[in-house]
């Protein structure tokens, strides 16, 4: 598939769908326009929204620029509030420096090096950010969450979960024996093998889960709110849904399995690679011991 084929699919389904894991944009939202955080879009509700470089932001702009606790905007009832909360560089809008001050429709907010934009109402722009961000974040074959962006929220998450003390659990699922279908029946009917693949995994995992396609034949899941027991759970459904679907590449029907490393975080400072290392590893141990199974890391 061409580039731009490929992103006349993601537009087309974009837009038909509105895409598959954010809900369009609510009445206001801050969108990232410039700088760290791109694209990032986050939603102003009830509570108030601080932005800063601390991971307990709800909006984390994770540049030296940025102050951990940079800003905080709220809707008083009557109208959105900015209040910088003494930041080194301190905020500004529209290019003013501000202490405190209403916000309206399309104002820039300066947040260190990052340039965001207040969209007060639902609008036109307000859709087009967020077809931009899902360009941006979403694998275009799969419809699930691109690995650029998995590996940004992975870090966030591992982050969470320590300062929680939470489990944290990944799993890989790897297409066994993809290589022949694509050889034998060709791409494009390898990649649909791989989006009805990508269905499944849609179909399994809970709203908190983050899919993804992080290669070309190789699925990631992670679950924010389980442990290893959870993540083995889902990877033999997963396992076993797949070993039962009817593919049919080509027109012809053809058992397809997946091979599933899992893995949970060390704790209490486990990192991004030693996470990715411990499920690879146990994918190959699944891999190596015959396929179509899952195996544990660590
Ligand atoms: N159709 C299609 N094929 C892809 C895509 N990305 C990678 N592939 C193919 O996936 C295949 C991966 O093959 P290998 O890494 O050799 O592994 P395998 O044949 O699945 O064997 P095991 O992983 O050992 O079970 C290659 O043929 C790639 O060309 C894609 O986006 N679409």
């Amino acid at each position: 598939m061409s580039a731009s084929d490929d992103q006349a699919n993601t537009t087309q389904r974009t837009m038909l769908s509105g895409g598959p894991h954010r809900p369009g944009p609510r009445a206001a939202c801050l969108v990232v326009i410039l700088g760290e955080g791109l694209g990032r879009r986050v939603d102003i509700g009830e509570a108030p929204l601080l932005v800063g470089r601390s991971q307990e932001a709800d909006l984390v702009l994770n540049h030296r620029s940025v102050s951990r606790a940079h800003c905080r905007i709220w809707f008083d009832g009557t109208s959105f509030r900015i209040r910088d909360l003494g930041a080194t560089n301190r905020t500004r809008v529209n290019d003013a420096q501000v202490e405190e001050a209403v916000l309206v429709d399309g104002d820039h907010i300066v947040v260190g090096d990052s340039l965001l934009k207040f969209i007060g109402q639902t609008s036109v722009e307000a859709s087009y950010h967020e077809e931009i961000y899902q360009l941006a974040t979403l694998d275009a074959l799969s419809g699930l969450w691109n690995r650029r962006h998995f590996m940004e929220t992975l870090d966030k998450e591992i982050a969470r979960a320590q300062r929680h003390e939470r489990e944290l659990a990944l799993c890989i699922v790897d297409v066994d024996l993809f290589k022949p279908v694509n050889d034998t029946y060709g791409h494009i009917a390898g990649d649909e093998v791989l989006r009805h693949i990508a269905a499944i995994i849609r179909e399994h995992v809970r709203g908190e889960d983050i899919a993804a396609r992080i290669g070309g034949e190789e699925f990631a899941v992670l679950l924010p709110e389980g442990g290893l027991a959870a993540a083995r759970t889902l990877a033999e459904r997963l396992r076993v849904s797949v070993s039962e679907a009817a593919f049919a590449p080509g027109g012809v029907p053809r058992r397809i399995t997946v091979s599933v490393g899992v893995a949970a975080l060390p704790m209490p400072d486990g990192t991004r690679s030693q996470l990715l290392a411990a499920a690879d590893a146990a994918l190959y141990r699944a891999k190596h011991g015959g396929r179509n199974q899952v195996c544990i890391g660590g």
